[in-house]
């Protein structure tokens, strides 16, 4: 079979004539020295980000291309492309008989397990996203802006679709105060630095203000079906304040759903962390036997679903800014990524932007595991998702429950979407944190 090229790739096409055009527009009159002022990890960031050349993906870690089907959509990195080693698998793991693990010895404790999902749990993860986390009670990022239906933006999404003589309207929240604000329900995550959580200023985390985020003036009354592709984020567990970049605990503790906890849970008992920590001189600053007791020690208790949306749209971009995710007490313990849906680019490098980070080419089904005090706190961020990627596993009519409308609004979504269920421990197992409710 000869191997299909992107069509971006192809200057014959029209994507490659449109993305041309738009870069000839943007760059017109722009100084070429701004580039010399990016730290590594904002090169990275830039090269896998541009529309216009298409980027080289031969740089690009594709473990694919050893474990399993590859190519897909006709995107693919090199399995070379930076050093991994594989590690044995915890043999003790019997749901995922075939799960395979490599490590990076650029970023210790960055585990990768490809494929490690499988096509159906992957249907199983994207429904759960979809039908049961992002509603309430649990936050999203329409919540301060819309009014949400009770039963869910997308159940009312396909309700209202599979029912068109019932008009569903969805009331914007009125504003709380005239702000300058710009529309908050879409665009990049906010991104601040903030204090790394530990024992230490926990009650002094408690106590910083968390207000709610100004509703969006430019918020009108919507259908469901609009406002889908706005989705960006839903929260789990532990209730996360994108404004202070801290847990709000006074909201109590959500539920970590047991099919997320599953995964997350095989995931980490699936790695022998002899292998990834093991051999490191000079024993750790961070506990010594801390990973020895990850298979039992670990618990999920907070984490985000990510929505990403391939179709650049003006209001809603399907990239993630280089970041640390620091807000967990528990420092080192593992951080479980699952991808699901269309694939896309990882950038992961070290504890500041001046390390160039190694991009990794994530398809539906591969887990990440960052764990350790250098990879739990390495930049790390999502370049790029990589349109016309998705399975044809999300195409099954075996999807269960599904009924013939509701598969079409599925498989129509998840053509251009991709979904990441970013999972983490804030606090050690058993620990019951002292709260005031308010
Ligand atoms: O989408 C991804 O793969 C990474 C998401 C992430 O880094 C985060 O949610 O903090
Ligand atoms: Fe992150």
């Amino acid at each position: 079979m000869v191997a299909q090229v992107p069509e971006i790739y192809d200057p014959s096409s029209a994507s490659y004539k449109k993305a041309r055009r738009q870069y000839i527009k943007t760059t017109k009159g722009r100084s070429n020295d701004v580039a010399l002022d990016w730290t590594p990890f904002r090169t990275a960031e830039k090269k896998y980000k541009a529309r216009f050349p298409p980027p080289d993906l031969s740089g690009v870690l594709d473990l694919a291309e050893i474990s399993h089907e590859s190519g897909m959509g006709g995107w693919k990195g090199s399995p070379s492309a930076v050093p991994a080693n594989e590690v044995k698998v915890n043999q003790r793991s019997p749901n995922n008989p075939g799960a395979r693990a490599f490590v990076v010895p650029q970023v210790p404790g960055l585990v990768l397990l490809p494929a490690f999902v499988s096509p159906q749990d992957q249907n199983r993860l994207v429904r759960w996203s979809l039908e049961d986390q992002a509603r309430h009670p649990n936050d999203t990022n329409l919540d301060a802006h819309y009014i949400l239906p009770k039963e869910g933006l997308w159940n009312a999404h396909v309700c209202s679709r599979m029912n068109p003589n019932t008009r569903t309207f969805i009331q914007p929240k009125a504003p709380l105060e005239i702000s300058d604000a710009s529309p908050a329900d879409s665009g990049p995550r906010q991104l601040i630095d903030n204090t790394p959580a530990n024992t230490d200023n926990f009650s002094s985390l408690l106590t910083t203000p968390k207000p709610s985020p100004p509703a969006s003036l430019n918020a009108a009354a919507c259908t469901p079906s609009s406002l889908v592709p706005k989705l960006r984020w839903a929260n789990i567990g532990w209730s996360y304040h994108w404004g202070t970049k801290q847990y709000d605990f006074t909201k109590g503790k959500g539920q970590v759903a047991d099919i997320v906890r599953d995964v997350c849970r095989q995931a980490v008992e699936t790695v022998t962390w002899e292998e990834v920590f093991g051999g490191s001189k000079g024993g750790n600053d961070w506990g010594e036997d801390d990973w020895k007791s990850w298979h039992e020690t670990y618990e999920p208790d907070a984490g985000i679903v990510n929505f990403y949306q391939t179709k650049a749209h003006k209001l809603y971009i399907d990239t993630l800014m280089g970041h640390v995710d620091r807000s967990e007490v528990c420092a080192t313990s593992p951080l479980v990524s699952i991808s699901l849906g269309n694939a896309a680019i990882l950038l992961i490098g070290g504890l500041t932007r001046d390390i160039e980070p190694v991009p990794i080419l994530l398809r539906s089904g591969d887990v990440v595991i960052m764990s350790g005090p250098e990879c739990r706190r390495a930049y790390h961020g999502v370049p790029r998702v990589l349109e016309n990627t998705l399975p044809t596993h999300f195409d099954s009519c075996e999807i269960e429950g599904a009924i013939e409308g509701d598969l079409k609004l599925y498989k129509e979504y998840m053509k251009t979407t991709r979904i990441n269920i970013n999972v983490r421990q804030v606090f050690p197992k058993g620990f019951v944190p002292d709260i005031p409710l308010i």
